[in-house]
């Protein structure tokens, strides 16, 4: 197996008049994974295609492994591609699902069978070989679409929102399965999510989209303990970041709104912003010290918790869990403990 390194640089993708990418650069090094991940309509499925040579750049160009392979055809790009509802031929055995790539290569017959051997060992499908895909589960048919995008020793893997076609009660251990299945691969990687949970576990690094532009590229720790902008912070790390003001050792935001704690995390009078973990911050009954008041813009019911966003004015918002019940349109009295603030 040989795998490359991908270098993107300076794509912006055009349907019609809608720019959906735009002046896009970032890199992939050999051998890694990079969650690509943002809100629906963001950009991710587009970027996907445009490195796959599904659709064309309008500028910039992509490079595989040292190869300028923007002006050439999918196939010429030695890609291994998993879509999203996995498109696998329901007339064709596993076996023949995953050797269909090699035989399209004109693959000599006894490499087929080498190769599609090693796959079903890898994905753990070998007792499934002779079954048609209909007659698989989820879990088993997306392993299936791995093994077919593997089988052809592909430089680049593109995984298009693998877990999403899963019921939400597996995902959870397929998941799992899927990030030690990539890693025992050693492909480079990249997968479309529109989940932080599957992006924080999965990506060696993650690339964050915000509306066709890329905000942030960085390692899982880096985004959650120092998000770019206040839209990463809150999709990404559940946060919100604030520009902090200080009243002598007592530091504020929302134009002195919210009064913080003083506390020994914070060095007094420091220059930053504030990140806030919003699942640290609990509705109280009153207006006590260190409270903020919020508006509940929206309501969804979780079983023990209602999740509900708040706004707390000037476009700031995030989630909080409740407990007991909520009004959406009216106001709560929130609290957070001094250690989930950190200066940034
Ligand atoms: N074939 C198309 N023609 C015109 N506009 C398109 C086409 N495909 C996508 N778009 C638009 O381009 C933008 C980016 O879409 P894209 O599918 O890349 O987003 P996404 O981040 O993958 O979203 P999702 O998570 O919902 O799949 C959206 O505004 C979308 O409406």
């Amino acid at each position: 197996m040989t795998t490359a390194g991908l270098a993107i640089e300076n794509i912006a993708v055009d349907y019609g008049s809608t720019r959906a990418n735009q002046d896009i650069t970032l890199s992939v090094p050999a051998g890694e994974v990079l969650a690509l991940i943002g809100p629906s309509g963001c950009g991710k499925s587009t970027l996907l295609r445009a490195i796959a040579g599904l659709v064309p750049v309008a500028t910039g160009s992509v490079t595989i492994g040292g190869r300028d392979v923007t002006r050439l055809s999918p196939a010429q790009r030695n890609i291994g591609l998993v879509p999203q509802n996995y498109a696998m031929f329901p007339h064709l055995s596993v076996n023949e699902n995953i050797a269909y790539g090699l035989r399209a290569r004109h693959a000599a017959k006894a490499h087929i069978a080498e190769r599609v051997d090693e796959m079903l060992e890898l994905t753990r499908l070998t007792e499934f070989a002779q079954r048609r895909p209909d007659a698989l589960s989820g879990g088993q048919r997306q392993r299936v679409a791995l093994a077919r995008a593997l089988a052809v020793d592909p430089d680049l893997v593109l995984m298009d929102e693998p877990l999403s076609a899963l019921d939400p009660q597996l995902r959870g251990g397929l998941r799992r399965e899927l990030a030690a299945l990539i890693a025992d691969a050693g492909y480079t990687t990249i997968i479309v999510t529109h989940d932080q949970g599957e992006a924080l576990a999965l990506g060696d690094r993650i690339a964050t989209l915000e509306r066709g532009r890329l905000v942030q590229h960085a390692v899982p720790a880096e985004l959650w303990n120092a998000p770019e902008n206040a839209f990463v912070a809150d999709f990404l790390a559940g946060a919100l970041l604030l520009d902090v003001t200080w009243d002598g050792d007592v530091p504020t935001a929302l134009d002195g709104r919210w009064r913080f704690d003083p506390s020994a995390r914070l060095a007094p009078q420091a220059p930053g912003r504030l990140l806030v973990r919003a699942d640290s911050l609990t509705i109280v009954p009153g207006d006590e010290p260190g409270t903020v008041a919020a508006t509940v813009t929206a309501a969804e019911f979780a079983g023990d918790t209602t999740r509900l966003r708040v706004a707390f004015g000037d476009g700031v918002e995030c989630d909080v869990l409740a407990e007991g019940p909520v009004t959406v349109g009216g106001t709560v009295a929130l609290a957070l403990p001094p250690e989930a603030v950190h200066l940034v």
